[in-house]
This record gives structure tokens, sequence and C-alpha cells, in this order.
């Protein structure tokens, strides 16, 4: 393994930002890491512990915690940014005022925007000029910063427009317990992450509303099929779906304890009240925002995605989620593998 020690700053120190800056940490690279509160950093750098976000995880020395971007950034040569997707705007446009050289840039958001419809790769770009951007990657997979942070084995891909800076980035992280691949498809590994917390929200109103394991099993496997539906038409690699950012993704997802997504779903199928439900969070539930944008692009590109539909019709239309789960299942019979057998029709018309 080809671990060159450098300083890497990571940009967010919620639950993902500090597992991640764990790993780098046991990869002896010096971390830089930011955050906005006071008495946050001070636990860091002092009792090396995020409480809030990373429970009972004990922080090596080689973490430092910054409240100034400035500090944080000097001497890096890579910026991970781990803040919500609807923070990276805002972030990559401070951190484009501080630099003056370019860097590497990895982020390991996971989301859409709502109404312009980027992957956040695209909304970095817009943001940071392409004179301070040498590279972009992202990192994504499944991988519960909880499991990360008890070193527990995980799994993840990488993938970048320049594969070179993927693999340099593959190697920043890779160690015995955190596996790295990579994979060229930029936007099925954006796709892929940022559409499973729709279908982990629905599972997890599923089981809020008492519904067993083949309900679950029924939204994994349909839910990925309308994920993948999507993604093929942005331009993804129906392949990626079957991968870690995928199917991998989206089990871990669905079935965690630990997912934001999901205990926000089983908050609603319980009865609870979004607004309620979000205030009591602490912490991002991402697929409520990317659930929006995901409604918008099945309409943009006249794609079928009745998960999705019906979880936006609970979110934002207080449609009851057993409602909702009763039009799934009430709606005209079909034939599963409707896309193959529309591939397979559109060819013999051809022939
Ligand atoms: N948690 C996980 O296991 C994983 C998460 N992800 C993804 O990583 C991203 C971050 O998630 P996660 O770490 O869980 O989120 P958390 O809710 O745990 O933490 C969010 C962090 O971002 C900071 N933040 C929020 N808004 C802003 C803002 N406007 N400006 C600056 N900082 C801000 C918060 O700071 P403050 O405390 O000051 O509010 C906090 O440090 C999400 O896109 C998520 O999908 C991906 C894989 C795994
Ligand atoms: O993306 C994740 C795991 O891979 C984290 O999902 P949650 O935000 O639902 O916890």
């Amino acid at each position: 393994m080809d671990n060159d020690k450098e300083t890497v700053a990571v940009i967010g120190a919620g639950s993902w930002g500090t597992a991640l800056a764990l790993v780098l940490a046991d990869n002896e690279h010096r971390v830089q890491l930011w955050l906005r509160n006071k008495e946050q950093q001070k636990e860091i750098n002092e009792q090396r512990t995020n409480s809030k976000y990373l429970p009972g995880v004990k922080l090596p020395e080689n973490i430092q915690a910054y409240v100034s971007l400035e500090d944080a950034l000097e001497g890096a040569e890579t910026v991970i940014i781990a803040v919500p997707s609807e923070a990276i705007r805002e972030i990559a446009k401070d951190i484009a005022a501080i630099i003056a050289k370019p860097l590497t840039f990895v982020h390991v958001s996971k989301g859409i925007e709502p109404d312009t419809h980027k992957r956040i790769s695209e909304m970095i770009e817009d943001e940071i000029p392409s004179r301070l951007l040498k590279d972009l990657v992202v990192l994504s997979g499944p991988s519960h910063a909880e499991d990360v942070g008890e070193r527990h084995p995980t799994t993840v891909t990488v993938s970048s427009k320049n594969m070179k800076a993927a693999q340099k980035i593959q190697d920043l992280f890779m160690n015995k317990h955190f596996r790295v691949y990579t994979n060229p498809d930029l936007i099925g590994v954006e796709i892929g992450g940022a559409l499973k917390n729709i279908i982990a929200l629905a599972a997890g109103i599923s089981d809020g509303l008492g519904y067993g394991d083949n309900a679950k099993a029924a939204l994994i496997t349909r839910g990925l099929a309308e994920i993948s539906r999507l993604g093929t038409k942005m331009g993804a690699n129906p392949l990626t779906f079957s991968g870690l950012t995928g199917i991998g993704d989206l089990i871990v997802t669905c079935t965690s304890v630990h997912s934001r997504n999901w205990k926000a779903g089983n908050l609603l199928g319980k009865g609870h009240k979004l607004d309620e439900v979000l205030e009591n969070m602490g912490m991002v539930v991402e697929g409520v925002r990317t659930t929006k944008a995901a409604y918008q692009l099945a309409q943009k590109y006249k794609t079928n995605m009745p998960i999705t539909e019906a979880l936006y019709n609970v979110l934002f239309n207080a449609v009851n989620p057993k409602d909702a789960v009763d039009q799934l299942m009430g709606r005209l019979k079909k034939h599963e593998m409707e896309d193959l057998v529309g591939i397979l029709s559109e060819q013999m018309e051809q022939r």
C-alpha cells in the first residue's frame, strides 16, 4: 500500500468527517479538522472525543481541530469536504476565497440539489474556479460512521474524471479496516449514493408502520430498479448500481439502525410529523431534500419512480404513510422486468 504521509484538511466534523479523519489519522497523515463550534474544538483537542457526532471513539493526537478555515487549510494538499449537501456551495465558495494554489478536493456527501438537479461534484465545480481545482474525487459506498469509528471492516468506492487522482485518494484512505475500490463512472457513483437515501426513508417508514421483512426486501429491490432507471437516463453505467455505491449502500442504509434516513423514516411511519422528526434528529437527513430533486428529475426524464413519488407525497403533500403504501400496492399490474422487455422489443423492432 502506497501511503505517503501528508497534511489533509477535513472540512466538517460531523459523524462522517470525524470518522474519515480517524481513518486518515490511522494512516499517519496529519489531519486538520475544521468545525464551527469552539466547544467542540476544545473537546476534540483536549479530551480527544467528539461526543455529539461520534460518541465512544478516542481520536488520535494527529487530528487537530480548528475553527479557522484558513488554519485548517494551511499546508494541505488534499481537502475532504464532509458537510451536508445543503452546505456544499457555501463551504466551497469560502475555501475558494482562501486558497492560492490548486488543490485536490474529495467530497463524501450524498445528495442532489433540488431545482438545479446538480450532483455534488457539479456544485463544487460551480463554486471553485478551475485554476484552484486540481482534481475532484468522490468517495461513496456502504459506510456508516459508527462502524468506521469502531474500525469495523468497511468498503467504499472512489471516482473522478481523472482516475489517477482517484487512485491517489484510494491510497490515501486504504488500510486494513477500510478497503477502497475505484470506478470511473462518476455519475453512477454520485447518483447511487444520493438516491439510496430516498429508499432508506421509505424502508424506515415501512418498519415504523410495523410491516415486515417482505416489505423491506420489496422496497430495496424495486428501489434499486427505479434508481437504475433514472441513473441510466442521466448517463450512469447501469452496472454501477449493482456495486458498492448502488445495491451495497442501499442495503446498509435500509437495514441499519445507524442510518439517519432510516431512523427519520421510522419515526414518520410511527406517526410523527416531518418538522418534529428533523428538529429532533440532530444530524442531517439527506433523503428529504433529495426526494424533492429526484421527484423533479423523474418528471424531467419521464421516468417511472413510484416509490420516490409515494415518498414525495408523504413528505410534502401530507399523504398518510399507510395510504401511500396502499396506493403503491394497488397500482396496475405490470411485468417485473419492464425495462428489459422495453429494450428487447426495441431490438426486435430494429431487426
Ligand atoms: N454519517 C455517515 O455515516 C455518512 C454520511 N455521509 C454523508 O456525509 C455528509 C455529512 O453527513 P454527516 O457527517 O452524517 O452529517 P452530520 O449531521 O453528522 O454533521 C454535519 C456537519 O456539517 C456541519 N455543517 C452543517 N451545515 C453547515 C454549514 N452551513 N456550514 C458549515 N458546516 C456545516 C455541521 O456543523 P455544526 O455541528 O456546527 O452544525 C456538522 O459538523 C452527508 O451528505 C451524508 O449523506 C456519507 C457516508 C456516511
Ligand atoms: O450514507 C450512509 C451510509 O453509507 C449514511 O446514511 P445515513 O445518512 O442514512 O446515516
